[in-house]
């Protein structure tokens, strides 16, 4: 469903991703993860067609990025963890823009906008009445996600996506992905908050450097490398395992 070939990324002299090259079947939610700078979001944004490739490409759905770019973005769905809005526009102008981008009915659309809303279980008038710009970090999110769905997109990427999110709208967005998931959608899911990938993911891979260092069921990888978590891996992997220990010393610094 997402092949990745020797997919490559430079800033200058500086490689944020280094020849990643990666098989993702329909159906499977993957976990990328990797401390800060490590070229997940980069990774995302050529995936989205948002960045081009230095070298190497991607296909998605046996679409080619470099030759198909418009057929990619058809089939992919991207939660951005910028969460960046057109502000001056309210919520429903911005999903109708979207779906008209799309492509779909206005009819349609307004329909599948209402179902998002009983989902995050809002009223239409928190659509209508303020610009995005004026919407708190979680409605602007919520808002986010329902742009990423809205045209049913076999792929979705989100990156951050619980970023402000409720414990309510949390659970029922866990419970959401796993059900696309499912059904037959691909999901790429870059986070942070270890112990949700742990418990949402069938697969995780770590990045660093804009390389692959470890990739498998949480599960197995955490066993297979005799770790207690997820988390205790990662920070043995990504060069923070002495993070404990360096917090306590820097604590004692404030001491009067
Ligand atoms: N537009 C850009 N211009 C120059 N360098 C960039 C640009 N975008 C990303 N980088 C660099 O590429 C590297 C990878 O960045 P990226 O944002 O992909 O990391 P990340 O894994 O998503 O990190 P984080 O967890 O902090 O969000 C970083 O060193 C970053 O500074």
């Amino acid at each position: 469903m997402i092949s990745l070939h020797s997919l490559t990324k430079h800033f200058g002299q500086q490689v944020a991703v280094d020849g990643l090259s990666l098989e993702i079947p329909a159906g499977q939610i993957v976990g990328l993860l990797g401390p800060n700078g490590a070229g997940k979001s980069t990774t995302l944004k050529m995936l989205t067609g948002m960045l081009e490739p230095t070298s190497g490409t991607a296909a998605i759905c046996g679409h080619d990025l470099r030759s198909e770019p418009m057929e990619v973005k058809r089939k992919v769905g991207f939660v951005p963890d910028s969460g960046a809005v057109f502000e001056s526009l309210t919520g429903l102008e911005y999903l109708e823009m979207i779906a008209a981008l799309y492509g779909i009915p206005a009819g349609a659309a307004r329909e599948r906008i209402k179902q998002f809303l009983a989902f995050f279980d809002l009223g239409f008038d928190v659509l209508t009445d303020k610009l995005l710009g004026a919407y708190s970090k979680g409605m602007r999110r919520k808002v986010v996600i329902t742009a990423a769905l809205l045209h049913n997109p076999p792929v979705v990427f989100f990156d951050e996506p619980l970023d402000g999110l409720d414990a309510n709208a949390a659970v029922g967005f866990k419970t959401l992905i796993q059900t696309l998931a499912r059904e037959g959608r691909t999901i790429v899911y870059s986070s942070h908050v270890l112990d949700v990938v742990e418990r949402v993911c069938d697969r995780v891979i770590i990045i660093d450097k804009g390389r692959v260092l470890v990739d498998g069921a949480p599960d197995e990888l955490v066993k297979s490398h005799d770790a207690p978590s997820l988390e205790r891996l990662f920070t043995r992997l990504t060069g923070g395992g002495d993070v404990e220990q360096r917090a306590e010393d820097f604590a004692k610094t404030f001491r009067a």
